[in-house]
């Protein structure tokens, strides 16, 4: 009997223990996940900014998805206006009017600071550098089979380490050396089309083709892939895009993978699996390296520097690791954006074609019959334009994020160590106070002779980012803008298809969520 009382006395500590240890572990969790983020947004709030109500455990996940669909719903995907910020952004177009643009709004329990005002983002610009900006943890992982640890997500010193290894790659010689390969793939391209309308298709869906063309050129240029095996990549890429945004409309929620467990083992899968391919890749070139004079384009680049730095034994050498995730990086990152760009830019020249007669002309008179050189893209002036007006209109990356590292004080505000920023660039780029009533129009005259736009702020015309963390591949984009962009014009005109639906959304990037159907007619 007593024995038996001993035995149930040790049973009822063991799970009074138990219970202590789950309440301790759950009093944790409130701290970290609900008080600690209160407190950092109270010391937000001191400063005057406003912002939703958040509630536990979502923030305000649940009423930006209201906001979304309500938007979705409204919207006559038939009527086309260029006034976009509240169609992509429907919840924070809503929380302006009622906030201003510096307010906080939580993803799950994460408070992020939304700045649309330039001039409180320059305040903080000035004193904050590159080096000193981190990205968001929670983007930082949720991302992480996009990106990895690439030069998009590194922080610190590591960031100024990498970003100092990979510049060479953009120089102007090496950049000169990709002109052929732009070339010879729009032309591939541009070839179909021939065989395309010649068998009677007038139609051609543009996002899909210039997405494969410049997946093909980053591949080739940066990489020396071949098409064959670049599409296996571009083909994962895409299906990892997708099956990650699916998982990411809950960012900040703890334990958020757990909710969308299929897409989040989807898109851990296609991250390794792209890692393999270009493992194998970097691995081949490796090997040829020590046999041939090894190219300076990207991926020649990266690995001199991770021989240089093995043969010396120096600590900060590119690991394999690194050399795949800035792999993807470039990947992922080098051509979205560009064929978004493009593709944005044909839809906006089919609905004016008087522009496209322009740009035309402009191509006769500057390239004509000539094979394309470099030197002749500075002579594409009215091109430029278009391209500014487009990538305002339609910016292909429609925010910049950032967490600060360190407290900053602008002025007598403070944004508190670790908090996050989202920067909206799509409500920047369609501000009537900034850029005037006409803001909504497709006017690429208002960056004649101003690269601002004539934008009332320095810091409104976004397109790149801003400061030293400003896109590293800006350069290669206009190039192959401008050569992609003068090959389809001097050999096709094209209009709207009648199939085409006005749905600009957000997948990472700006996109049409219904493609790009156009009418292409050979000239
Ligand atoms: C229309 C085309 C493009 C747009 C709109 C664009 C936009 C941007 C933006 C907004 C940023 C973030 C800057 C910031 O955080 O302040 C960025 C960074 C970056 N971009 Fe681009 N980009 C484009 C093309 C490219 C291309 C062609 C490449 C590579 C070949 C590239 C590679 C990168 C990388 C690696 C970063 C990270 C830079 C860093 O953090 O140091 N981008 N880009």
């Amino acid at each position: 009997m007593r024995q038996h009382m001993q035995s149930h006395g040790g049973l009822s500590s063991i799970i009074a223990v138990l219970i202590l240890i789950l309440f301790m572990v759950l009093v944790r969790l409130l701290i970290a996940w609900w008080i600690l983020p209160l407190l950092a947004q109270r010391k937000l709030r001191k400063n005057g900014f406003g912002g939703p109500t958040p509630s536990f455990p979502l923030g305000n996940i649940m009423e930006m998805k209201k906001r979304s669909n309500v938007s979705e719903a409204s919207l006559s995907k038939h009527l086309i206006t260029h006034d976009i910020h509240s169609t992509v952004f429907p919840y924070f177009a809503e929380w302006q009017k009622l906030h201003g643009k510096v307010f906080i709004y939580w993803l799950g329990t994460k408070p992020f600071l939304y700045i649309a005002d330039p001039e409180f983002l320059k305040k903080t610009s000035v004193i904050v550098k590159g080096k000193n900006w981190g990205k968001p943890d929670v983007f930082k992982l949720d991302r992480k089979p996009m990106f990895g640890n690439g030069l998009l997500m590194t922080e610190g010193d590591e960031w100024v380490q990498r970003r100092h290894i990979i510049t060479p790659a953009f120089s102007p010689s090496n950049l000169k050396e990709m002109t052929n390969i732009m070339v010879e793939s729009t032309k591939r391209m541009l070839t179909k089309w021939v065989d395309l309308t010649s068998s009677g298709h007038a139609e051609v869906d543009v996002e899909c083709e210039i997405t494969a063309t410049a997946g093909d050129i980053i591949a080739q240029s940066s990489f020396g892939i071949s098409p064959q095996e670049c599409t296996k990549v571009l083909e994962k890429l895409r299906a990892l895009q997708v099956a990650l945004f699916k998982t990411n409309r809950h960012v900040g929620v703890p334990y958020n993978n757990f909710m969308y467990p299929k897409h989040t083992l989807e898109a851990k899968r296609l991250g390794n699996e792209i890692d393999d391919l270009l493992m194998a890749f970097i691995m081949e070139r490796r090997k040829s390296a020590h046999t041939r004079d090894e190219s300076r384009d990207l991926l020649g680049v990266l690995i001199q520097e991770s021989h240089v730095e093995d043969n010396k034994r120096q600590r900060e050498k590119l690991a394999t690791r690194e050399l795949v995730d800035e792999c993807k990086t470039f990947f992922f990152g080098g051509h979205e954006t560009t064929a978004l760009a493009l593709t944005w830019t044909l839809f906006l020249l089919a609905l004016y074609p008087e522009w496209q007669k322009q740009l035309r002309e402009e191509i006769e008179e500057v390239v004509g019959d000539k094979y394309f050189e470099v030197a002749m893209l500075a002579g594409l002036k009215k091109m430029g334009l278009v391209m500014n007006e487009v990538l305002r209109l339609y910016s292909p990356a429609p925010n910049v994020l950032r967490q600060a590292m360190g407290d900053i004080w602008v002025n007598d505000t403070i944004i508190p160590d670790g908090t996050n920023i989202w920067i909206d660039v799509v409500s920047m780029h369609h501000d009537p106070t900034l850029w005037g009533d006409d803001v909504n129009e497709f006017k690429p005259e208002r960056f004649n002779g101003d690269s601002q736009g004539g934008c009332k702020h320095k810091m409104g015309f976004l397109p790149f980012g801003f400061g030293g963390r400003m896109c590293i591949g800006r350069n290669l984009m206009m190039m192959e803008y401008k050569i992609v962009l003068s090959l389809v014009l001097s050999r096709f005109s094209f209009s709207l298809s009648p199939y085409y639906c006005h749905s600009p959304s957000i997948m990472l990037s700006l996109r049409p969520a219904c493609g790009l159907p156009l009418i292409v007619q050979p000239l």
